[in-house]
């Protein structure tokens, strides 16, 4: 049955949050299910026409069993009625999901490759923004998030931003406005064509659309694309949900992956994403996130009389650079780490790129460095992949990381303590939830510091202490690694 069925993820991201739920003129109806005690929850009746009007546009059922309603997470979709893991539970054709195609063809073929699909795609709500009511579109457009209650880091102030100056996040975000920049640059001469439609365009206004397709749109076969009601899902980063798309059908839809009550919300996961991610694009954080982890640089020293030495064989056996689920790179000399589930536990977390790197660097004679050339040749054609020979030094390579993690969770431990309350009677919520918010992005990253730094230490204790021998723990790694193919 899911043979045909292609798996949709999340496309780059962005978005608001907590706020809608604050805003005066909403009307809330109280549901109380008699199934179950848990089993309430917040009608939206500003919603109340929207599946209709969807169901109408696309000619079919979108779904029998969810209605819309507001959570703490802002518009949500919630079971009305119960749903068994395995239920599709909605199906939105591709008729009524607003891709770059929907652009005017007089735009369209201006734009031609110079952007890309997040622009293009933002540049149709735009227009359709513009149009107010004449929209064919208008009841969803209407119902997108405003500027004021997307909490994406590229709209947080420079103060706010030094928040979470220690994290990945912050460059990420320093990337993310730069392409927004770069992208409304290259729209601006066809912003300038068509003066009905974007005369008091700002820049301000593009990175609103930009990013409100950033955290609602999916990247599939298709391309890109707004699936309306779909993107009233909010994310769990446990559940096992996803968006899935059916070439042959041209349909989107989901599927329930376990039981749901009445009443209770629906939650889909929108990508294994860290809380860096989550925040750059959707503009939120997870009190604990499982997928959280942080990128650690290592150096070799200018004064080194090996540098060049050890920089040609690491480039020579390095593996190329790669973009995770994060969208964040890992190069040769940058690596991310993972939480360690357990310090005596098989290491997964501590990448084996990285321990390689440590030992190239603590090698102190060219004929060290020859021997472990000579061992990637003779293994897989991977560099100092084994523990090296000499215990000592390997207890050093591994001591030269547990000294840079140490500075990283202390400097982790500053940021955190800088941030202060994060709530005060003169604070914004604003403000309030941005600090939260870099508290849940900040103690995640230094989580999964502390989980490196008490695997590397234990396995220095074990290697001095222990009659381990580095044989035992070349068997013990090959153990490992077979494991893990
Ligand atoms: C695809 S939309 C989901 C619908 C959205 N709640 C709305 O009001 O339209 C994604 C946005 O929902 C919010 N969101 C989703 N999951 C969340 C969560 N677990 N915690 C907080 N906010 C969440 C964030 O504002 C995110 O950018």
């Amino acid at each position: 049955m899911q043979l045909g069925l292609q798996i949709a993820s999340l496309w780059w991201s962005q978005c608001p949050l907590l706020a809608t739920s604050r805003r005066l003129c909403i009307r809330l109806r109280f549901i109380t299910s008699s199934s179950s005690a848990k089993a309430t929850h917040w009608l939206d009746e500003e919603c109340d026409d929207f599946l209709p009007w969807l169901e109408q546009k696309a000619g079919v059922e979108i779904s029998s069993v969810l209605s819309i309603g507001k959570s703490a997470y802002g518009r949500s979709l919630f079971a009305s009625k119960a749903i068994q893991a395995g239920d599709c539970i909605l199906r939105v054709p591709y008729s009524v999901q607003i891709a770059p195609d929907n652009a005017l063809p007089e735009i369209n073929s201006l734009l031609g490759d110079k952007v890309g699909n997040v622009a293009k795609l933002a540049m149709v709500i735009l227009v359709e923004q513009k149009m107010g009511q004449a929209s064919e579109w208008a009841p969803y457009i209407s119902r997108l998030p405003q500027p004021g209650e997307m909490h994406s880091t590229i709209f947080w102030s420079e103060g706010e931003l030094e928040m979470i100056r220690q994290s990945l996040a912050y460059q990420e975000t320093l990337n993310q406005k730069a392409q927004i920049e770069k992208d409304f640059l290259a729209i601006r001469p066809v912003l300038h064509r068509f003066p009905n439609f974007f005369e008091d365009t700002t820049f301000k206004d593009f990175a609103h659309a930009y990013s409100v397709v950033g955290s609602r749109a999916w990247g599939s076969m298709k391309g890109l694309s707004m699936i309306p009601f779909a993107d009233f899902l909010n994310h769990d980063g446990v559940s096992e949900t996803d968006v899935l798309t059916d070439e042959d059908k041209k349909w989107s839809e989901v599927i329930a992956d376990r039981n749901y009550a009445p009443g209770e919300q629906v939650l889909i996961r929108y990508g294994k994403f860290s809380n860096a991610t989550l925040l750059l694009d959707f503009g939120f954080t997870l009190p604990y996130n499982i997928y959280d982890q942080v990128q650690l640089q290592l150096k070799i020293p200018q004064h080194d009389l090996l540098c060049s030495m050890k920089l040609e064989l690491l480039h020579r056996h390095c593996t190329p650079t790669v973009k995770d689920v994060n969208g964040f790179n890992s190069s040769w000399d940058s690596f991310t780490i993972k939480e360690v589930r357990s310090a005596r536990g098989k290491g997964r977390g501590i990448p084996q790129s990285l321990r390689a790197f440590a030992r190239v660097l603590c090698c102190t004679s060219p004929e060290e460095l020859i021997d472990l050339a000579m061992e990637a040749e003779q293994n897989d054609g991977r560099l100092a992949r084994c523990p090296l020979k000499n215990k000592s030094r390997e207890i050093q390579a591994h001591h030269i990381l547990l000294s840079r993690v140490t500075q990283l969770i202390e400097e982790y431990n500053a940021s955190i303590k800088s941030l202060g309350p994060v709530n005060s009677p003169s604070m914004s919520e604003k403000l309030a939830l941005r600090r939260q918010m870099s508290r849940d992005l900040l103690t995640g990253e230094l989580r999964v510091l502390k989980s490196a730094y008490a695997w590397l230490k234990n396995y220095c204790v074990n290697l001095t202490t222990t009659n381990c021998t580095i044989s035992d723990e070349i068997g013990r790694l090959r153990t490992i690694q077979g494991n893990e193919a």
